[in-house]
């Protein structure tokens, strides 16, 4: 909780200065922004955890914060964003962290991920061929979206079928907690 409090207060203090976070986003980040990528943290596993589009860290760097035993990878293409993570990474002391600069087509990781989460990057079906080649056989996407989650499923039909994905399906975060609703899109590759 001390080091959400520590990120989030960096955020709202730098966050529009560094055109990280919108001003209308500053009064909510806490029940927005942090709550809403805090309640996927369940949903991991222990092993390597890829956060594509991190921007300002979210939710790659709350939910490194969350789970100190899953290993992230946040990818994310902008300089002054990849700056601010690798600045938050070195300030909060995450040694569960690794940030690299690129398109999540484009990225070139050691290894394949177990895992892959992303929040407000592009739609699902856009998602799945940017999502799938990281992942190693039987990894699985959880991706945070908004009220139009099941639409997007159905809009994704021909990547679903194309990129062989099962165990589709659309979680609803938060509620037994009191908290704003997060949906989740969960896929598995084969
Ligand atoms: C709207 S922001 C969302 C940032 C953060 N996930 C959040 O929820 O606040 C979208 C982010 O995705 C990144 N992005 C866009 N296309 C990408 C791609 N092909 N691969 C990885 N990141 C990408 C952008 O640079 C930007 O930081």
């Amino acid at each position: 909780m001390e080091l959400a409090r520590r990120y989030t207060a960096d955020l709202a203090r730098r966050g529009e200065e560094l055109g990280l976070i919108g001003p209308l986003e500053l009064p909510r980040l806490w029940s927005r922004h942090i709550i809403n990528s805090g309640v996927v943290a369940p949903l991991l596993r222990p092993g390597l955890v890829g956060d594509i589009g991190s921007g300002a860290g979210l939710p790659g760097i709350v939910l490194a914060i969350a789970r100190p035993d899953v290993e992230f990878v946040l990818i994310e293409p902008m300089e002054r964003r990849v700056l601010w993570l690798e600045d938050q990474k070195d300030l909060l002391g995450l040694t569960n962290v690794t940030v690299v600069r690129a398109r999540a087509e484009d990225a070139r990781l050691p290894q394949r991920l177990d895992q892959v989460t992303a929040r407000a990057v592009s739609a699902f079906g856009k998602l799945i061929p940017m999502c799938a080649p990281l992942l190693r056989p039987r990894g699985e996407m959880v991706l945070m979206k908004g009220a139009g989650a099941a639409k997007e499923v159905a809009g994704a039909e021909k990547a679903i079928r194309k990129y062989k994905l099962s165990e589709v399906e659309v979680l609803e975060l938060g509620e037994s907690i009191g908290v704003e609703v997060t949906r989740v899109i969960r896929a598995r590759v084969p």
